[in-house]
Parts: C-alpha cells; structure tokens; sequence
C-alpha cells in the first residue's frame, strides 16, 4: 500500500495544501515552523482519526471551525485506490471510498474498514514504520511493550483484570450463589409455615360446623316472632291513624264551636248597619240633586261669558266694517281714473318712447353742426398758393444756374491741378502744354500762378455753395408751406359738405319731431296725473275685500247672539230660584257629598264582611254534628281493634335480643370462612413459591462447579506465562526477519538475536539484543557503534513489521538525522538508501541537505502569510 497523496485544509497551519508523493524517497523540506511535520500528522490522522497534538479541536487550524484531511493510498497488485476522508468536528460524516465507490461513512466503521481491508494496524504501524521526530532507538527500550502492544496482548491482561470480564461473571455467579443459598433457607421456612396454615385449617372447620348448626336454632324462633310482630304492626298502624283522626276530629269541633259563639251579636250589628246605610243613601241622592243645578248654572254662566266675548268681539269688526265700506265708496272714482288714465299711457307709449329717442339725435346733431360751423371759422385766413408757387419756380431756376456756374469753376480747378501735375511729371524741359522749351523758373512761375488761380476760383465755389445752401433752405420752406396749404383747402372742402348733409338730416328731424310732440306732452302730462292718483288707487285696491253683504251678515249675527244671550239669563233666573241654600253652601256641597260616599263606602264594605261571616258561622252548626257522629265511629273501631302499646314493646324487644344473637353468629361465620379463605390462598401461595425455590435450589451445585471451573480460568490466565508463550511463538519470525534485513544493509555481523521478556501489569518489559560479529563473539546493543544501532533500530522495526503486516508499502520518517553526528548522519542515509528494496516508499521529514540528495522527490514545505504552502518537486534552495 503506497500513500499517494494527502490534501489538508484547514489543518495545523495548513489552509490549503495537497501534497503528491510521486518519488520513491520523498523529502518534506522547509525551514522551522513551515508545516512539515504537520503533513505527517495528517497522515496519521487521515489513516487513524488518532490526534497527535493533544486533543482533536487542536488539529483545526486557529481561526476556523472545521477540517478536513484526505488521503489517496494505492495497492497497485490490485490495482486499487482508496480514498479516505475525515473531517473535524466529527458531526460531518468520515468517508472510504474503493475505486470511487463508497465502503462506509461513520467514523469508526471508516477506521474499521482501514484495519481490515488496507491492514493497517494503527498499533503496528505508530510502532515500527511511522517514525516520529528522534525515535527511531527508542524501540530498543521499548521494544517488549511495543510487543505486548501490536501483539494485543494488553487485551489478555484486561480479561483477567478486576475490572476485567472474568472477574465480573465470577462476581457475579457468586451473587447469584448467594441469592440461591438464601432461597434454601427460605425454602426450609415455608415448609414449617405450611404445616401450621394446614392445622388452623382444620380447626376453623370444626368451629364452623357448631356454629351454623345454633344460627339455624335461633334463626327459626325469630322467624316466628316476626310473624307476630307483623300482625301486630298492621293493628298498631290502624290504631296510630285512628288516634290521630279523633285527635283532629276534636280539634275541629273545639275550634268550631269558639267560632260560633258571637253569632248573634253579628247578626244584630247586620241590621243596624243596614238602616244606617239607608240613611246615609238617601241623604247622599238629596245632596247629589242640588249638586245637579250647581254644575248646570256653572255651565249657563260660562256659555253666558263666551257669549258676550263674541258680542264684542263682533260689534268691533262691524265698526271697522263700515267704515272701510265709507272710506272705499269715497276712492272709487280715483281708481276708475287711475284705471283708464293706464290705459291711454300705454296706448301713447309707442310715440312718446319715438319721441325721445329722434331728440336725443336731434340734440346731438344740433352740437356737432355747432362744432362745425366753429371749426370752418378757423379757416377763413387765406393763403396764396399761386404766390408761393412762383417764389419756388424762381428758386429753383437760380439753384440750377448756379449748380452749372459751380461746375465749370470746379472744371477750371481740375485743369489747373492737371497743369500741375504735369509739370512735376516733365522730363527734359519740353513744356507738355505748349511743347516749348521750359526751364525751372518758368515751371516755378506756372506752378504759382496756377495755384493762385485755384485758390481764387475755390473761394467762389464756397460762395456759390453758401448761396446753393440758402436757396435750397428757402425752397423747402415754401414747399412745406405749400403742402400745408393744400392740406387745409382739402380739409375745409371736406368739412363744409359735412355741414351741408347735417344741415339737411336737422330739417329732415324738426320735421318728425314736430308730428310727435302732441302725443309726447300728453303722455308725460298723464305721467303726472298716474302718479298723484297711485297711493288712492293702492288704497283702493287694499279696501276691495269689503262688502255690503257681508257687513249685513255680520250684523245678523250679531242679533242672533243677543237673543242667545236673552234665552241664557232667563234660564239662569230660573234655575237659580230652585236653589233654597246660601251661596256660601253651594261650594261646599261636593265635599259632603264626597265625605257622605266614603263613609256609606266604608260601612257597605263592613257590612258585606258580616254577611259573609254570619253566612259561614251558620254552615259550621251543621258542621259540629257531622264531626259528633264521626267522633263516636273512630272510637267503637279503637275498641273493637284491642291493640296494647306495652305489649308490643315487649315483642319488640325480644326480636332484637335474638337478632342481635344471630347477627353476631353470622359475623363470626363469615370471620371464620374469611379466615378459611385466606389461609387457603396463603397455602396455595407457599406451594407455588415451594415449587419456585426448588427449582432455584436445584442449580446450586451447578454454579458451584462453574465458579470453580472460572477460579481455575483465571488463574492460568493471569501472569506472563501465556504471553510468553505467544511471543516465543513470533520471535523466532522476528529474529529472521532482522537477520535477513540487516543482511542487505551491509554490516559486519554473522547475526543478531532479540530476547524479550513481557512485563505484567505493573512490571516493566525487558528486552536484551545481542549481536555476533564475523569473528563469534556477541556484542551488546550498548556497546554497537551509532551507525549499527540506527540500522539495527531500523532493521528492527521493519523486521516487527513485516512479521505482522502482509507487507510493508511505506515508511515515515520525521527528522531522523536530528540529534545525530556527522558520521551517524552520513550511515543513517546509507541504510535508509539500503532500505529501499524493503519498503518501497519512504518519506523524510527533514532539514538534512544530504537527505535531500538520497530523495528523488523533494516537496517543499514555506510559510504563506500565516498559512503553511507546499511547492513539490523542487527543493528549498532552489
Ligand atoms: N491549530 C493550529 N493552527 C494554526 N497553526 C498551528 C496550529 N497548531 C500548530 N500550529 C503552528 O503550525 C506551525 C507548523 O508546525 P509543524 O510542527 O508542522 O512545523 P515543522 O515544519 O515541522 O517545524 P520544525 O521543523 O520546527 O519541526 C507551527 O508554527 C505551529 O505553531
């Protein structure tokens, strides 16, 4: 088995790291601290979930909550790979897969699954080819421990423990010994219980019998007196009933006659009741009579009042009546006036409204031919346009000959300038105007008279422009002056014809307005009349509701009241004679006749009592007869009865004494089958138990002879012997192994051979390892040289291995040259070079440069920050 490749993340100081071994010797390279040896632990920890560093939180990288460690290990004689997963913390499932396919997931059957299918033995391979950092002699030491460890002999020695299985199925076969001695006993106890339950059996029976045969004795004596005693009871319940009939019969008949004692009395009190009831009625009807009159007269009275509230009610309004028919007479012919005067308004409405209208026209044109006729004043003053078109004809002919004077003098300057000019062009003294000889003075003497010249005719030029600006002045104000002038003429035309045609249309309205005037003065003078007459028309109007006929029937009503009232006081005269009492009396009659009905009330109602009374009193007098006979009845049936109170008390008695005696025999019987059944259930309990304990007590010798046979068990287990002999057994392989092994590492010695003796539980190991040179003689381990005692230590550990694993695919090293010499180094790396052909695949944690050189695969280990990183196939220094 070849491990392959391990990917750490979040491990020690790993964040994230995969490391492939792809060579036969790979060396792990880095300075300290990098996380080389981090990469073993996880190894160790991918293969065996076993933490190395203290406890399994440790192995998390700081700062993270969880890890994960994968390791790729290959059997290529199988042609298989395995890849096994473990996280931290353990709450995420473990995984093995083979060939990708997955063989198990919890934790411990993945590490089950490396035991057995990859026969990796955690025990083994932490003893013999993992190889921590400067322990590779510790084996000589510790070699009879690692025995007892990888052999698993420390399981033999728990068996035989205190607290091992052997000793706990002894204690306990001894407990249960112990429980079934005590049953014996109790089995002894129960058979001596028995006994005394049968005995007390049997003596209840025969208590039983005498007793059952007296409760029959007495229960036949009782059964005759109850019979009696049942007679008895009917007559003495008879009796009971008649005595208490008698009792309520005398009752009622004492009761009665008290009753009737005042019945005479009563009756006498009837008749003077009933002659003062008719007393009192009679006045009652003679008080109710004059009452009668007293509310008629009231109601007269009254009617007599209302009446003549109307009376004046109506002699007003026919006052106020015909004085509005007077007032209303008097307006009538206003109103007709005002009526028709309306009417011919509305007729002349239509030419009054012309009327104003063409005034209003009228007036306005009368203004404006004022406005006019004012406006054509102010054009009288007159104007000669013939006048100023002269001066202006004038004007411009003088413009124009002096624009004609002005130039030719301007010609006659450019002349002159041309002579000028020429004469400053001349060349030679050839004169250019005259073609003569012309010398300088008399080019200087035309030059000055010329220019004399142009100054003179220039200042003329000046004047004619001066005069030019003038007259050019002078025949623009004329040409104003004129336009304006023709402006006005135009405008005074227009003006007068605007005059003319106002004129006519003014002529034209007198006319129309001269044919109106009639109807409009009369309208407006109607006007004034319709305005005086309005508030009597108003008046009128208000006043029309009143009319004669009314008036009359008012005044009929009038008189139909007073003859009402005539009739009204005549009957009150006559009523009021019938009246014989004072006046003062009338008010207090109602009261007497109220006061004389409460008491006539009053003494009906006691009377009614009285009736009522006597009626009942004289019903019970036939009632005492009937109670006087019934009497004598109930008292013939008492005698013929002859039942005796003392008698039957006498009857009573004697039936309880003998119940009571037969109660108590009864109760004594049922104690007595009670007790029987009981006993019985007891017997059958002690019986089934009997049975049980000697089924139990049957196995005692059995247990006994087991207990033995344990004692004999663990005494031959316990103490070294049987280890012992189990490593004899191996040893003899071991030793060849070494032999065979340190054969290739060519060394000088014929052979070495292991002794090792298995300590107990508190005694250590002991180990002796000799080694024989070439020359017979046997050297011990201490006094080898270092180089023969790593490679002895080496040999050793794979010789353990190989004896115990089918084969050995892999070793790790971690700093096995640390502590060690120059020469002890140099050796080491000879034997692990030797080793190559034993183990196929080793890998070296390491510092050493000549490790480096032996290695074929160097990964190397650096820190990243604070995170270790890997960097394969090339070394530190590289
Ligand atoms: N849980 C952890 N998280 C992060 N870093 C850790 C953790 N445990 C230990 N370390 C650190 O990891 C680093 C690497 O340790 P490791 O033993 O692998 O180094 P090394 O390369 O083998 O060093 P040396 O050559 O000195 O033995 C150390 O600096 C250590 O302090």
């Amino acid at each position: 088995m070849k491990i392959e490749q391990i990917t750490l993340k979040n491990f020690l100081s790993h964040e994230s790291s995969q490391v492939s071994f792809k060579g036969n010797i790979n060396a792990i390279v880095g300075v300290n601290g990098a996380g080389k040896s981090s990469i073993i632990d996880g190894i160790v920890f991918s293969l065996f979930r076993e933490p190395s560093r203290g406890n399994m939180n440790n192995l998390i990288r700081k700062g993270k909550k969880t890890s994960t460690v994968e390791i790729v290990l290959s059997d290529n004689s199988k042609g298989k790979i395995y890849t096994i997963r473990r996280n931290i913390p353990a709450s995420t499932e473990d995984s093995i897969l083979e060939n990708s396919k997955p063989l198990a997931y919890r934790s411990s059957e993945v590490s089950q699954k490396v035991q057995e299918i990859l026969h990796l033995d955690k025990d083994i391979l932490l003893s013999t080819v993992i190889v921590r950092q400067g322990d590779i002699e510790s084996i000589f030491k510790d070699l009879a421990d690692v025995m007892k460890k990888v052999m698993k002999l420390e399981n033999l020695e728990k068996l035989t423990d205190s607290n091992g299985p052997i000793f706990s199925v002894k204690k306990e076969l001894e407990m249960k010994l112990e429980n079934l001695q005590k049953d014996k006993e109790m089995y002894e106890s129960k058979i001596a219980q028995k006994k005394d339950l049968e005995k007390e059996i049997d003596n209840l029976n025969n208590n039983l019998k005498s007793l059952e045969a007296q409760k029959e004795e007495k229960t036949l004596q009782l059964n005759q007196l109850q019979k009696n005693k049942e007679e008895e009871d009917k007559k003495r319940e008879r009796y009971i009933e008649l005595k208490a009939k008698l009792e309520n019969a005398n009752t009622q008949l004492n009761k009665i006659k008290e009753d009737v004692k005042d019945l005479e009395e009563k009756m006498k009190i009837e008749q003077e009741l009933d002659t003062e009831l008719k007393q009192l009625q009679e006045e009652k009807e003679n008080l109710q009579r004059l009452n009668d009159i007293i509310n008629q007269l009231k109601l007269i009275s009254q009617s007599i009042k209302d009446n003549n509230n109307q009376l004046q009610k109506l002699s007003r309004e026919i006052d106020e009546y015909k004085e509005n028919l007077h007032t209303k007479k008097e307006l009538e012919d206003k109103a007709k006036k005002y009526e028709e005067n309306k009417q011919i308004l509305e007729q002349l409405k239509r030419k009054y409204l012309e009327y104003n209208k063409i005034k209003s026209v009228y007036d306005s044109d009368r203004e404006k031919e004022n406005n006019l006729e004012n406006e054509l004043q102010r054009f009288l003053i007159f104007i000669d346009i013939n006048k100023l078109q002269n001066d202006l004809d004038k004007i411009s002919e003088r413009i124009q000959n002096l624009n004609t004077e002005k130039g030719q003098k301007e010609e006659s300057v450019n002349q002159l300038l041309k002579i000028i000019k020429n004469l400053n062009d001349v060349h030679g003294n050839i004169c250019p105007v005259c073609g003569r000889e012309l010398d300088e003075e008399h080019k200087k003497k035309i030059r000055e008279e010329s220019e004399t010249k142009i100054k003179d005719i220039k200042i003329e030029i000046q004047k004619i422009e001066k005069e030019l600006r003038d007259l050019n002045e002078e025949k623009r104000n004329i040409e104003t002056k004129i336009k304006k002038a023709l402006e006005l003429k135009a405008k005074k035309e227009s003006k007068e014809k605007e005059l003319n045609d106002l004129k006519e249309k003014i002529i034209e309205e007198e006319k129309t307005l001269n044919q109106l005037k009639d109807s409009h003065d009369k309208y407006e003078s109607i006007e004034k009349e319709l305005e005086e007459l309005e508030q009597y028309y108003k008046k009128y109007l208000q006043l029309q509701r009143y009319t004669q006929n009314e008036l009359e029937e008012k005044e009929k009503n009038k008189q139909e009241i007073l003859q009402r009232l005539d009739e009204l006081n005549s009957k009150y005269s006559q009523l009021r004679s019938q009246l014989t009492i004072p006046d003062e009396e009338i008010s207090r009659i109602s009261f007497k006749i109220s006061q004389i009905e409460k008491e006539y009330n009053n003494k009906q109602g006691i009377l009614i009592r009285i009736k009522a009374e006597i009626e009942r009193k004289k019903k019970e007098l036939d009632d005492i007869k009937e109670i006087d006979n019934e009497i004598q009845t109930i008292n013939a049936e008492i005698l013929r009865l002859d039942f005796d109170e003392a008698k039957y008390n006498e009857l009573i008695n004697s039936i309880n004494t003998l119940n009571q005696e037969v109660n108590s025999m009864s109760q004594e019987i049922s104690r007595i089958l009670g007790k029987l059944e009981a006993d019985k259930k007891s017997l059958e309990q002690i019986n089934s138990e009997l049975e049980k304990l000697k089924t139990s007590i049957d196995k005692i010798p059995q247990i006994e002879k087991g207990l033995s046979k344990l004692e004999k068990l663990r005494n031959d287990l316990s103490g070294s012997g049987l280890q012992n002999f189990i490593i004899s057994n191996v040893k003899p392989k071991i030793e060849n192994n070494l032999n065979d092994i340190l054969s290739m590492f060519n060394l000088s010695f014929s052979r070495v051979s292991v002794d090792f003796e298995i300590g107990g539980k508190s005694k250590k190991g002991k180990t002796k390892i000799t080694a024989f040179n070439t020359a017979g003689y046997d050297l011990d381990i201490e006094m080898l040289s270092g180089g023969e005692r790593i490679s002895i230590a080496l040999a050793l550990r794979l010789a353990i291995a190989r004896a115990l694993l089918d084969e050995i695919g892999f070793m790790i090293l971690d700093e096995p040259t640390i502590h060690l010499d120059e020469e002890r180094r140099r050796e080491l790396l000879n034997i692990i070079r030797s080793a190559m052909s034993i183990v196929p695949q080793i890998i070296i944690v390491t510092h050493d440069d000549e490790v480096k050189e032996i290695s074929d695969y160097i990964i190397n280990v650096y820190k990243k920050g604070d995170s270790s990183a890997v960097k394969e196939g090339v070394s530190d220094d590289q």
